[in-house]
């Protein structure tokens, strides 16, 4: 019997060259396949290795543009844009417009907008941000121009979802809708719908009417008027935001602005809790959200395809890693501001009031951050953390930043005591109240 060492020795050398022969041919199976498939491979590596930086081109090294019109669109994430705008234009001390007081915080809107509806003391902005309806005429007039016009989609169905259940004790139209029940109203529309009442263009066509098209033409019969729309808004807006996408067109406004990744960082605002949305829209609904508001379907469907052609264009990949690196800083920050654990609340458990979202009449609950009680205060500050999630709502007003304001109005949602209070607790000098007297929605 030969000794057993020397035996178990050549069967362990014979594994190994046979280990050796596989490696080599992975290797070389691995070397062709690169030559051959180099871009998809490269792309499918860094999906599975996410650290893996694609080579992007440097950003261009132009100063910040600070002249920027942010048409918000109803329901479509435009408030957590909002915010990122107006926090930039207060670092940067640049000149926003705000709305007169008598126009509320939607610039009259649904009236056409009109210069006359800015805060004279707020003229010439350089930067405006808000719902209004759109006017090309009016807002050249007002603005600088080399502003940059930006807007915001969000696919149709999801965003009448969210309209329906947010007005839904205050526009007619739904109000109307036994049961409150969407199905209802999809299944006739209109024998709950007047196009000339008061708020009906939360009904119908949201998106084409704020941006200043006739929200009753039918796009099926008339589809030149649907492509005399696109036409218009493209003609007018350098960027169309798309808000199921929302970090990557952050991407393309940072670019588009030559802004830093830090300058878009974000909380997001205006969110519905769990229990007051549909997670999502059986096909069926979507289908006839899509029927009724054709106008919006075709502006989204243009406008979608048009945001994946520009990604294209910057480049998919390098797109999408700077999206990671947004959703990473934006988690760092979050937890800076918020905590360990950040979470959306709702409004009875945020005891910060300047934070605590206002709530639309119905089963509609609209959750928030909340500032802890003790924190390292450093950098960022506590007001910053504060504004990051601030209501639009809970903003002040011109009159009130500048200390201008009397309170006169008597409806005003909260008493002096708590505007003190807030006055105090940020050290501002501006009294943080509800902007322009708002007496609520709509
Ligand atoms: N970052 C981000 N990404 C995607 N979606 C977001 C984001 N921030 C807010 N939201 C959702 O946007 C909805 C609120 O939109 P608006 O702020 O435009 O509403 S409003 O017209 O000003 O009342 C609201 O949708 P619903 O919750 O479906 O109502 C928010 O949840």
């Amino acid at each position: 019997m030969p000794p057993v060492m020397p035996r178990l020795q050549q069967v362990a050398k014979m594994v190994m060259s046979r280990k050796k022969v596989v490696v080599l041919l992975l290797l070389e199976a691995t070397l062709s396949l690169l030559l051959h498939q180099g871009s998809q491979l490269s792309w499918s590596l860094r999906l599975l290795f996410p650290a893996v930086a694609p080579r992007c081109p440097a950003s261009p090294t132009r100063p910040k543009h600070t002249a920027v019109a942010f048409v918000k669109t109803h329901k479509t994430a435009g408030t957590t844009v909002q915010n990122i705008l107006f926090r930039f234009a207060e670092r940067h001390n640049v000149t926003l417009a705000l709305p007169r007081p008598s126009c509320e915080h939607q610039f009259c809107y649904p009236r056409n907008f009109s210069a006359r509806f800015v805060h004279p003391a707020t003229r010439p902005p350089r930067m405006l941000a808000g719902h209004l309806r759109f006017n090309r005429a009016e807002l050249r007039r007002l603005l600088p121009n080399d502003t940059v016009y930006v807007t915001i989609l969000r696919e149709p169905a999801a965003m009448f979802e969210s309209l329906f259940s947010y007005y839904n004790r205050y526009c007619p139209a739904f109000v109307r809708v036994p049961n409150g029940s969407l199905e209802t109203f999809l299944r006739a529309p209109r024998a709950y719908y007047r196009p000339d009442e008061r708020f009906a263009m939360y009904a119908h066509n949201t998106l084409a009417y704020d941006l200043g098209g006739d929200n009753e033409r039918n796009a099926r019969q008339e589809p030149a008027y649907l492509a005399g729309l696109i036409r218009d808004v493209e003609a007018t807006f350098s960027l169309v935001m798309i808000a199921e996408y929302f970090d990557e067109s952050l991407v393309l406004l940072r670019r588009l602005l030559a802004w830093d990744l830090d300058d878009v960082l974000y909380a997001e605002l205006n969110v519905r809790s769990a229990a007051s949305r549909l997670a999502s829209l059986p096909e069926g609904l979507a289908r006839a959200v899509r029927r009724w508001n054709a106008l919006d379907a075709g502006l989204y469907a243009h406008f979608n395809a048009s945001f994946w052609d520009r990604v294209a264009r910057a480049g998919r990949e390098c797109v999408q890693h700077e999206a990671r690196q947004l959703r990473e800083a934006r988690e760092r920050l979050l937890r800076r501001c918020f905590g360990p654990r950040p979470r959306l609340r709702p409004a009875a458990e945020i005891r910060n009031k300047q934070l605590q979202p206002w709530q639309p009449l119905g089963n509609v609950g609209i959750v928030g951050y909340d500032l802890p009680s003790r924190s390292p205060w450093g950098s960022p500050s506590r007001d910053e953390c504060l504004k990051l999630a601030m209501p639009e709502l809970r903003r002040p007003s011109f009159r009130e930043q500048k200390g201008l304001s009397k309170i006169t109005r008597s409806n005003c949602q909260e008493p002096n005591a708590m505007q003190t209070e807030g006055f105090r607790e940020v050290g501002l000098k501006m009294k943080l109240v509800n902007p322009s007297g708002f007496r609520g929605y709509p």
